[in-house]
């Protein structure tokens, strides 16, 4: 794909509202036009007084216009500032909505393969960085630009060589910042991924610290920490200090327009060639070049910054996306069927090897087998988290792609094992799995999930405010706010990948009991751990290195599958182990 100027991008990401950045950027060129009448006035002045005008209206008018050209600068100046503003903050808002309405479209494993940090760091601070460009550049640029732009066409009208003269400083100023510029776009790029480092390790520090405390890994962990940061210092620091010497010498030399205008335009004056009213009107339009031009040079760093904040966002706005059509499908049961399916989270390595299997509407379906054999992926595909490339899965007859995700989410309840609660109301967490359900209804599945009790008994019963994580739950309480969840969302398929952890025999009681109201006259799939709680399973599937290894009942896997009586001796063993 062809790259897109990266201020044409931005300009289209702006869309909706060019109208004002257009407003804005006149009203900023009037206002630079406004500011040049002062000088015009000032060189009038000057001549009138050595040409012995003694007329007091003349003064009069021509200071009575500066002040005009003053005030008329500084109003339209704000005018413009205020519309772009405007303007900006409303973009980056709908780019930000944009960003959001994109995530939850773009199949699951992009999104949890970049880190917490690297996506804050494209939705916070690079979108952040837009208002510089968008409310800044667009309407000051211009207008800097227009401004001594339009003094040169009037200096080249009144004498040519004059212009020329007041040019040769600028020139010579830049050629030290395109020094500086040169590399701009790359070290920004650098400062972008030291900055993302560290972010991504103050987020895992922050997020891991009950980790780091339990191991001891303090001092680790801060290590970590600290070099990231001071790797980010060291990075601006010797950035900077590269770029200080070419910007101040560009910044010394590109006002210095008098050192040519003064002795060359005096010589021409001695000469008769260039009259007194030309050399003080070029003299003081000339001092209005160097001012805008420099403002102008202010924002260079902007315009190199703008590639990779665009580049950021398009990551995400161009990503890859689930795209199942907004047509609602008929479906004609909750039959689930896995044909041939071949899948890897990254194209260099396949996970999941020519699955096949079949999950009749209304059945319990368990997939056991060793550790990070491939269960939750096959479960998680068939909820639709990620689209299959190879081999098909349908869903009463439909295949999984051409189910709009609305409708596929509906369809299907998923309880893991990491049960994220919200920073909510408990009540709001629960009332997640059905928006729009009543107060009564909340509580009426929390009661059937068994959590009412220990609810109530919340600091503010259903109204306590359960932190990022459901921090100040505990890990069978969680469990247990996720399956009313599931619950009150009423879904025909429920996908329950059985926790390991919180078995305590009190919550295991209690969360069985849970479970089994969830599951009622429901397309089941159990992710099993422990294989006592699927003996009763209508089919269980045995997963190994990603491939079906077996399936049938618990009494017909047992008479048949080597592997499945070797994890049922384990687990017998395990549970005695247990109660030993
Ligand atoms: N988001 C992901 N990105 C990349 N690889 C992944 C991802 N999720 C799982 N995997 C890998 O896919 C393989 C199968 O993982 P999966 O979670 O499906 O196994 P599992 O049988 O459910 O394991 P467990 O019983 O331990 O939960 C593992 O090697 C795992 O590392």
């Amino acid at each position: 794909m062809q790259k897109q100027n990266p201020m044409l991008r931005l300009w289209e990401l702006g869309n909706d509202y060019h109208g004002s950045l257009i407003r804005a950027i006149l009203s900023a060129a009037v206002g630079v036009l406004c500011g040049m009448l002062p000088y015009f006035a000032a060189a009038q002045i000057i001549i009138g007084l050595l040409g012995g005008n003694t007329d007091p209206q003349f003064y009069i008018l021509w200071c009575g216009t500066a002040l005009v050209g003053f005030l008329l600068r500084a109003i339209l100046y704000s005018l413009a500032l205020s519309m772009s503003h405007k303007a900006t903050f409303s973009i980056l808002k709908s780019i930000r909505e944009r960003i959001l309405v994109k995530l939850p479209k773009m199949p699951l494993g992009t999104v949890m393969d970049t880190s917490s940090g690297q996506m804050k760091q494209i939705i916070v601070d690079q979108v952040e960085s837009m208002e510089r460009p968008l409310a800044h550049l667009l309407p000051e640029m211009t207008a800097n630009i227009l401004g001594p732009v339009s003094i040169l066409i009037y200096l080249f009208v009144l004498d040519w060589r004059m212009a020329l003269l007041s040019l040769v400083s600028i020139p010579v100023g830049m050629v030290f910042m395109m020094a500086v510029m040169k590399n701009y776009g790359k070290q920004y790029e650098g400062s972008v991924k030291v900055t993302q480092a560290m972010n991504s390790t103050i987020v895992e520090y922050i997020g891991g610290i009950e980790v780091i405390k339990a191991f001891n890994q303090g001092k680790n962990s801060y290590a970590k920490f600290s070099e990231r940061i001071k790797a980010n210092a060291s990075y601006f620091y010797h950035w900077m200090k590269s770029c200080q010497m070419p910007i101040s010498i560009s910044r010394a030399l590109a006002p210095t327009t008098m050192i040519t205008i003064l002795p060359v335009g005096w010589l021409l004056y001695q000469g008769g060639s260039l009259t007194v009213e030309t050399f003080i009107t070029a003299i003081i339009l000339s001092l209005g070049i160097a001012g805008p031009l420099l403002a102008a040079m202010d924002f260079v760093d902007s315009l190199a910054k703008v590639g990779t904040i665009v580049e950021g966002v398009d990551s995400i706005l161009n990503g890859e996306e689930q795209d199942h059509g907004n047509q609602p499908v008929k479906l004609r049961s909750a039959d689930i069927q896995v044909d041939h399916v071949s899948f890897g989270y990254h194209e260099d390595k396949e996970i999941l090897h020519d699955v096949s299997l079949s999950i009749p509407e209304g059945t319990m379906t368990a997939f056991v087998g060793p550790s990070g054999s491939g269960k939750s992926t096959i479960a998680k595909l068939i909820g639709g988290f990620w689209d299959v490339k190879q081999g098909s899965i349908t869903l009463g007859g439909c295949d999984l792609k051409e189910i709009p995700l609305p409708q596929l989410y509906d369809q299907v309840a998923f309880v893991s094992q990491d049960n994220y609660l919200f920073d909510e109301t408990v009540r709001e967490n629960i009332r997640m799995g059905k928006p729009g359900a009543t107060d009564r209804e909340v509580e009426a599945v929390a009661k059937a999930a068994g959590c009412d009790s220990f609810i109530r008994n919340l600091e503010n019963g259903y109204d306590t405010v359960v932190g990022g994580g459901g921090a100040h739950l505990s890990g069978g309480e969680r469990q247990r706010i996720a399956i009313a969840r599931a619950m009150l969302k009423d879904a025909p398929i429920v996908i329950l990948d059985e926790a390991t952890a919180y078995i305590d025999p009190e919550n295991e009681a209690v969360i069985q009991q849970a479970v089994a109201r969830l599951v009622e006259g429901k397309t089941v799939i159990v992710i099993a751990h422990r294989l006592s709680t699927i003996t009763d399973a209508d089919q269980i599937y045995i997963v190994a290195d990603g491939r079906i290894a077996g399936s049938g009942t618990h009494k017909e896997l047992l008479k048949q599958s080597k592997l499945y009586q070797e994890m049922w001796k384990a687990h017998i063993g395990a549970k005695d182990g247990d109660a030993a």
